[in-house]
């Protein structure tokens, strides 16, 4: 039984074929205490601000801490009088021609928009609905997950000055959804890795790499096991490395890296590190269990025309609905977005507000050690605005 691809891939205008991908590289770093290196114009940021003077932005709010954490970004963008103009859209999937798709409303919305906020959205285990994180990074062909990790000062961790960057291949490898059952008792689970979509990522993490002053590319494989789909996306790195002569290129082994990043991760702030799929997924992870954890790190899928902003975390179901969660990483996602729409001057007024209150740490939230409600976390962010 073929269960993959179950979702169509209606999106028009976002959906681009791996060879008509056009990423230009780019361009700049707005002032910033935070890496947040999203700041590319993939294909140009196209929203336009409407005729009250506000872009339109497609919010997710998304499941468990979703529509907590999101009220957090609306309360303190809007005391921050950021022109920003938020479009909620529901992707709770939808039985279309037999198929179970994203909800139309909410692909046009990106669509329209060229930008979306997104909070997380839970996947059953092992059965139901496929991932619809996973499926709407396929639908708009959001290529490159861009993740990176940096200590937050005032904020103690075993380690100080983390700054890791990782880019993952997002589109493909492990997470194809391609599975079926050979007899009873035996599946298989296809990692599927093609050179189209490792160059498009590879040359996006070289660009990446100029982009923000890093000099170094480090490949994470395991092509000593996975000869072919793994040894594919390193020849791959290997020859797109050419095109960039002035960075150095080096790859390394997926569990080594772990083993290294645990146990001294300074090594890794000069280089930016790609990856295929799975590997990025959980070395993300890692990296924000080095810097204070889950409700800190940020994320921006990034594609040739839209692009969407969310946090490296899930839907915390254990701490749902309890004003507990920690609304940071989805706000530094959204300082992302705002770098990648060229609204510098908002994302540092936030992004300074951030720092200042956590490192006050009178109002911080639980996995912080602090005691602030979500709420009132944000309400201290909102007094630190300038
Ligand atoms: N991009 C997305 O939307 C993602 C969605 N998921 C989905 O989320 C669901 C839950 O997955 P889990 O494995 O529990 O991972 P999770 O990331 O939701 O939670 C892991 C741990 O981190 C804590 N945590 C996460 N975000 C936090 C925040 N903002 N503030 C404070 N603590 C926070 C949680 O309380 C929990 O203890 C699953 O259905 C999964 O599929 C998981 C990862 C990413
Ligand atoms: O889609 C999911 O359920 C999980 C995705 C995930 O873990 C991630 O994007 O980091
Ligand atoms: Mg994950």
């Amino acid at each position: 039984m073929l269960a993959s691809r179950s979702f169509a891939s209606p999106a028009r205008q976002c959906l681009r074929s791996a060879t008509a991908s056009r990423w230009a590289p780019a361009l700049v770093q707005a002032s910033r205490t935070y890496s947040t290196p999203a700041t590319h114009k993939v294909g140009g940021f196209k929203g336009q601000k409407g005729s009250d003077g506000k872009y339109t932005v497609t919010l997710i709010e998304g499941d468990g801490i979703g529509p907590e954490i999101a009220q957090s970004v609306k309360d303190i963008y809007s005391a921050a009088n950021v022109p920003i103009k938020w479009e909620s859209v529901d992707v709770t999937p939808r039985l279309k021609d037999g198929k179970t798709v994203i909800p139309d409303e909410a692909i046009e919305s990106v669509n329209r928009n060229y930008v979306a906020l997104k909070g997380p959205l839970a996947t059953p285990v092992g059965k139901g609905h496929v991932s619809l994180n996973l499926t709407l990074r396929r639908t708009f062909n959001l290529f490159a997950n861009v993740r990176p990790c940096k200590s937050i000062e005032g904020f103690k961790t075993p380690y100080d000055n983390v700054d890791t960057v990782l880019i993952r291949e997002n589109t493909e490898g492990e997470y194809s959804g391609i599975e079926h059952v050979v007899v009873d008792g035996v599946v298989q689970s296809i990692k599927l890795i093609t050179r189209e979509a490792s160059e498009r990522v590879l040359r996006f993490a070289f660009q990446h790499a100029e982009a923000i002053g890093r000099k170094k590319v480090r490949a994470v494989h395991k092509a000593t096991i996975m000869k072919m789909s793994d040894g594919l996306f390193l020849s791959t790195a290997r020859d797109v490395a050419k095109e960039f002569p002035h960075i150095e290129f080096d790859a390394e082994l997926l569990d080594n890296t772990c083993l290294k990043m645990v146990t001294d991760p300074l090594p890794y702030n000069d280089k930016v590190l790609v990856m295929p799929n799975l590997y990025g997924d959980i070395l993300s992870d890692m990296c924000a269990g080095l810097i204070g954890g889950l409700g800190l790190t940020p994320s921006g899928n990034i594609g040739d025309e839209c692009s969407i902003f969310e946090a490296v975390h899930g839907s915390a179901p254990d701490i749902a609905g309890k004003q507990l969660a920690n609304p940071t990483a989805l706000l530094l996602s959204s300082i992302m977005m705002l770098q990648h729409m060229g609204l510098n001057a908002h994302a540092t007024n936030i992004q300074n507000a951030i720092f200042k209150t956590i490192a006050e740490g009178k109002s911080i939230t639980g996995d912080l050690g602090g005691k602030a409600k979500t709420f009132e976390y944000a309400d201290a962010v909102i007094k630190n605005l300038k």
